[in-house]
């Protein structure tokens, strides 16, 4: 029997396993994965020989731990299809955003273990933010085996299921914003003479530098506002640009796109 079974492995999924073979959490061995297009998963059979199944049923078999990689919309009918393949009741994670456990729960056999996590794309790099619930018939050390798992490939944080939507938005969709907001920056700097690759290497060095520092200097009470004010000298440049930004709609926009997110992943919870 195979530790963790993986089915879908797209983005998600694939940075998952990437993480957790890469962080020596769980030899390849450990992990048995489908993928609905095989040519997907090419590279990590070349680069780690990932064990493969031949169909979904197959994994769900043979594995502890169940991980659902599959886009929302293919939750339930990925679960019906599986069937009496989920009768011996993995412990089943699902990293689907907009898809509370209850709704989950429905497409299981009673009593089954469910973990809802929300990681994000940097589990390419183990450098995920991850939100973990559970429910009740999750074990005390099921629970902390699959936390040890994301814990592999990033941080962990214990999330209310009713505060998931927001943690979704605030560490799930984020980083898009922030390779955004990076991309944005070096696009500015290619219009001052960079080029595109230094200007984004530049920024991107920023931007790791302002998050460490932030991570760094929260213990002691500092918030981020603290820091924007050590770098606004009286009359200085950054004040100018900080004070552009903010009547460009700064502050509006990432509150707007946290507000955007929420509301989409309360429309797909009750899709
Ligand atoms: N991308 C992100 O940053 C994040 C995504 N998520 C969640 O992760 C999940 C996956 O998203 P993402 O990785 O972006 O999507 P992808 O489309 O990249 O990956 C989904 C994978 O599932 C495969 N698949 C679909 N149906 C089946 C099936 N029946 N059996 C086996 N494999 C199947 C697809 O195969 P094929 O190659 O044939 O299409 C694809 O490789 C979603 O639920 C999303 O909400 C959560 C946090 C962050
Ligand atoms: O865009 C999405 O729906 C997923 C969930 C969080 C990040 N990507």
């Amino acid at each position: 029997m195979a530790k963790l079974g993986v089915i879908g492995v797209g983005a998600m999924g694939g940075a998952i396993v990437r993480g957790l073979i890469a962080s020596g959490q769980l030899p390849a061995a450990d992990i048995l994965a489908f993928n609905r297009t095989r040519e997907r998963m090419h590279s990590l059979e070349d680069e780690f020989s990932l064990p493969v199944a031949p169909d979904a049923a197959t994994v769900a078999k043979q594995v502890k731990y169940l991980l659902l990689g599959v886009k929302p919309y293919m939750i339930a009918p990925l679960l019906d299809d599986l069937g009496d393949a989920l009768a011996a009741k993995p412990v089943v994670i699902s990293v689907a955003a907009g898809k509370p456990i209850a709704t989950i729960e429905a497409h299981l056999p009673e009593q089954t273990p469910v973990v809802r996590v929300m990681p994000n794309v940097n589990a390419q790099i183990n450098q995920s933010m991850s939100g973990i619930a559970a429910n009740q018939y999750v074990s005390e050390e099921a629970l902390a085996e699959v936390r040890a798992m994301f814990d592999a490939i990033g941080k962990t944080a214990l999330v209310p299921e009713d505060h998931f939507a927001a943690f979704a938005a605030l560490a799930g969709c984020s980083p898009a914003w922030i390779y955004r907001l990076i991309d944005a920056l070096a696009q500015a700097g290619v219009a001052h003479g960079f080029k595109k690759e230094e200007a984004t290497r530049i920024v991107a060095q920023a931007v790791a530098g302002s998050a460490q520092n932030v991570l760094e200097n929260l213990p002691q009470g500092l918030n981020p506002q603290a820091l924007v004010d050590q770098v606004c000298s009286p009359a200085g440049t950054t004040v100018a640009g900080l004070l552009a930004m903010e009547d460009a709609g700064f502050s509006a926009a990432a509150r707007a796109a946290v507000n955007a997110a929420v509301a989409r992943d309360q429309e797909l919870s009750a899709s």
